[in-house]
């Protein structure tokens, strides 16, 4: 299936929740106009790492964060991969990704499974607990949050559930400047490994602590880079085909010569 897609690769106001959601429904507004079909935003685009305001700024049990896009997926007609919110619940506050498909229903609630310390993520947030996968009109994809990336295992236990296989992984981050190659090797390896697209969003712009890198990337099945941000504010736009996953898995079937006798996964 022909899929467009857009990137909203945005600096985030840190700490201000409204003024991000009235930022990002105007990429949303931009994106619709442009027929994309999925829009995704960056890792916490609500609050930025405002971590020690976390208790005021986290969204209870995500109702405002779920209100607000589920409507805008609605009225747009538009696949929202909501990047993430600090979300807080009785067992703690997590970094949550929403997926919105463009009827408004929730597709996906994922909260990210491994917290990066030198953020200090470990000592606001807790862990995750489940994968995610999801499934709209364009197939299974799952999504992953910024650190996540660095565990293969943790996407490879995505791509061999029983059920489904995803043709494109969603990948939303704060990844800072220094570490930007890193973030370009690491996803063109979790494309090519696992011969599905990946479509990431990386939030560019500084909060005290950091300076982010940009580059969002669009990345085939092959690991060549169909779409790349800079490090300025943009709205990344690229159509995948989605089918061509199965042409890649065919050629070299990665998958069925998998030795499961001799590890785990
Ligand atoms: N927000 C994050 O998880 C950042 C991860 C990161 O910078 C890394 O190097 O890994």
């Amino acid at each position: 299936m022909e899929w467009n897609i857009a990137i909203a690769q945005m600096d985030i106001a840190f700490a201000d929740p409204e003024k991000n959601k009235a930022r990002v429904k105007e990429w949303i507004e931009q994106a619709a106009s442009k027929a994309a079909d999925i829009i995704v935003l960056p890792e916490l685009f609500t609050t930025g790492y405002a971590l020690d305001q976390m208790d005021e700024l986290a969204d209870e049990e995500g109702v405002d964060t779920i209100t607000y896009f589920s409507k805008l997926a609605r009225d747009y007609r538009i696949n929202i991969v909501a990047g993430s919110v600090a979300k807080k619940t009785d067992d703690g506050i997590f970094n949550t990704m929403y997926v919105f498909n463009r009827h408004g229903a929730i597709a996906k609630e994922y909260s990210k499974a491994h917290l990066f310390r030198l953020m200090n993520e470990e000592k606001y947030l807790s862990e995750g607990q489940e994968g995610g996968l999801f499934k709209l009109e364009s197939g299974p994809a799952a999504g992953l949050i910024c650190y996540d990336i660095r565990f293969p295992e943790w996407v490879r236990t995505q791509m061999i559930h029983p059920k489904m296989t995803p043709n494109t992984l969603y990948v939303v981050a704060e990844w800072p400047a220094p570490r930007i190659e890193q973030w370009r090797s690491l996803l063109i390896a979790r494309a090519i490994e696992n011969q599905c697209f990946v479509v990431a969003c990386n939030r560019v712009g500084s909060d005290p602590n950091n300076e982010f890198g940009g580059k969002s990337l669009v990345i085939d099945p092959l690991g060549n880079v169909i779409q790349e941000g800079d490090h300025t504010e943009q709205l990344l736009f690229a159509t995948i085909e989605t089918d061509d996953v199965h042409e890649v898995r065919e050629n070299i079937p990665v998958f069925q010569d998998r030795r499961k006798d001799l590890y785990r996964l």
